[in-house]
């Protein structure tokens, strides 16, 4: 991406300025209240095809200077929205070691340790993510809220490859794996909204999923991540850490958060 950062000169206050969505409307992420959820019996549980990827397949594991990024194939797909939507890539939020806060989305202002967000695009009427990316129909993305709790085997597929990734455009080939381990194990529980891309350009062209379960890594999962990588290149002084890569919350405006259960 651009020169956008978190913090600074070129922090989330300033982005506006050369991505005008990003003072627009329908901006993500937001505080999910839950007093104020309308229960929608239409949202089923949702339904995902070909997450479970070989072994024998290989995905890159990647480091924008934003966020980890891992790609995924377009056979990977939701097929329970009004159009299929094609995954293209996961990545991460997290806070910092010293502050393990870092989820964008937040529920009744409680923020979790991270985020993990799988970004689909509309591979009905778009050929990929990039053509979809700012059309209203354009993507889907699910969101994962992640607390700091028991060792998470499936996230370690990832995490175990993070030295590898540690300077802006570093990149590996990991083993692929079932990338549905990842997610929670209620797929049928969760909060449903139209937003948008939380970093630039911020188009408001994300259906958001957020599973209503965390996940849960270790403490020592989170610190690895927290600590681990960089938002400079490797020749680049003073080396930059990447932490804290979430923006802060959106106004709701007159949006209603649905949700797909009762209680
Ligand atoms: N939190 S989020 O889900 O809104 C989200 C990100 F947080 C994020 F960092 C990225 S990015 O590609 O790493 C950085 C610039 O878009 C994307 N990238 C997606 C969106 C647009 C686009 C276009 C081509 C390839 C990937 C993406 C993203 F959708
Ligand atoms: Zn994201």
């Amino acid at each position: 991406g651009g020169k956008w950062t978190y913090t600074g000169p070129h922090g989330e206050h300033h982005w506006s300025k050369q991505y005008p969505f990003c003072g627009g409307t329908f901006q993500s992420p937001i505080d999910i209240q839950t007093q104020l959820l309308s229960f929608d019996p239409t949202l089923r549980p949702i339904e995902l095809q070909n997450y479970n990827l070989s072994a024998n397949e290989q995905l890159t594991l990647g480091n924008n200077g934003h966020s980890v990024l891992l790609s995924l194939p377009g056979k990977m797909f939701i097929s329970n929205l009004p159009h299929r939507y094609s995954a293209a890539q996961l990545h991460l939020h997290w806070g910092s070691s010293h502050l393990p806060v870092g989820s964008e989305h937040t529920v009744n202002g409680r923020q979790f340790a991270a985020e993990m967000h799988v970004v689909h695009f509309n591979s009905d009427n778009y050929p990929n993510v990039s053509m979809a990316a700012d059309k209203s129909d354009g993507l889907a993305v699910l969101g994962v809220l992640i607390e700091i709790g028991e060792f998470n085997s499936a996230f370690d597929h990832i995490l175990k490859y993070i030295n590898g990734i540690k300077y802006r455009d570093d990149r590996v080939q990991i083993s692929a794996f079932n990338i549905r381990s990842l997610l929670p194990v209620r797929l049928d529980e969760y909060y449903r909204y139209d937003g948008s891309l939380t970093t630039p350009p911020c188009y408001p062209s994300v259906l958001w999923t957020l599973f209503k379960s965390p996940i849960s890594i270790s403490l020592q999962q989170f610190q690895a991540l927290a600590t681990a990588i960089y938002s400079s290149h490797q020749q680049a002084r003073p080396p930059v850490p990447m932490h804290s890569n979430f923006r802060t919350r959106q106004s709701t405006d007159s949006r209603v958060v649905l949700c797909s259960f009762q209680r």
